[in-house]
């Protein structure tokens, strides 16, 4: 097992969702992204406290996982009302994936996991750098409940791949593929919700 911070080989299953993934980062997103970058370098957008909003109120949408951000996501959006922000109410790049994945859930549970991983490691790894560029713009720095975990983030993401690894020894190869092919999908559904923040 090769350990580099938070991104551990585990030499299992997720090794293979996250080659996938990285491959469809852009040039400007990872150094592993292979992908041409389209419009606006994300370093060099300007996010709006709207925008930002709306993301937030999407992303609040899943509700079937262990690495939950509903929690502290409400936090977030008291916060802004308090500070006399309006909430908007969820828009369709949210609630069309939280119906899509969903419905994965209850009959495609090789697709799901796909999401599942997808979605939630996004938000530890590019997620948390977007976090702290939009902060810095918009927001003072202020740094968000969304972008916090209880306990240690790096342990904690180690059992989920683990747990994942375990699942996905039991799947055929052919059900490893299924779930891969998905990959592009939830780089679609999350990208939409994530060009939000520019609204
Ligand atoms: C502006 C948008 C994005 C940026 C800047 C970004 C950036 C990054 C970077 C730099 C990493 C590597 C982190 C590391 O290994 O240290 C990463 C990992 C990853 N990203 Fe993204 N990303 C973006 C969007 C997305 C989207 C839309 C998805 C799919 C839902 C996604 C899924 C992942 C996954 C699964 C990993 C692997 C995490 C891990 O190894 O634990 N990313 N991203």
């Amino acid at each position: 097992m090769v350990m580099t911070g938070d991104k551990r080989c585990t030499g299992g299953f997720v090794d293979e969702m996250r080659s996938v993934a990285m491959k469809l980062h852009s040039k400007d997103q990872s150094k592993e992204g292979e992908k041409e970058t389209e419009g606006k370098p994300w370093r060099k957008w300007d996010p709006t406290i709207d925008g930002y909003l709306k993301f937030l109120v999407d992303n609040a949408e899943f509700r079937n996982t262990g690495l939950e951000r509903a929690g502290n996501l409400a936090k977030d959006l008291d916060w802004f009302k308090e500070q006399g922000h309006e909430i908007p109410e969820p828009l369709a790049p949210g609630i069309d994936y939280s119906i899509y994945v969903e419905e994965l859930s209850k009959k495609d549970p090789h697709a799901f996991i796909c999401h599942f991983y997808n979605t939630y490691f996004a938000h530890t790894a590019g997620g948390r750098m977007i976090g702290k560029k939009v902060a810095a713009k918009i927001l003072n720095g202020k740094e968000l409940e969304f972008y916090k975990w209880d306990g240690d983030l790096p342990l904690l993401l180690q059992n989920v791949r683990e747990k994942l690894n375990k699942v996905a020894e039991n799947w055929t190869r052919d059900e490893k593929n299924h779930c891969l092919q998905e990959t592009e999908k939830s780089f679609k559904f999350n990208g939409d919700i994530l060009h939000l923040i520019l609204a």
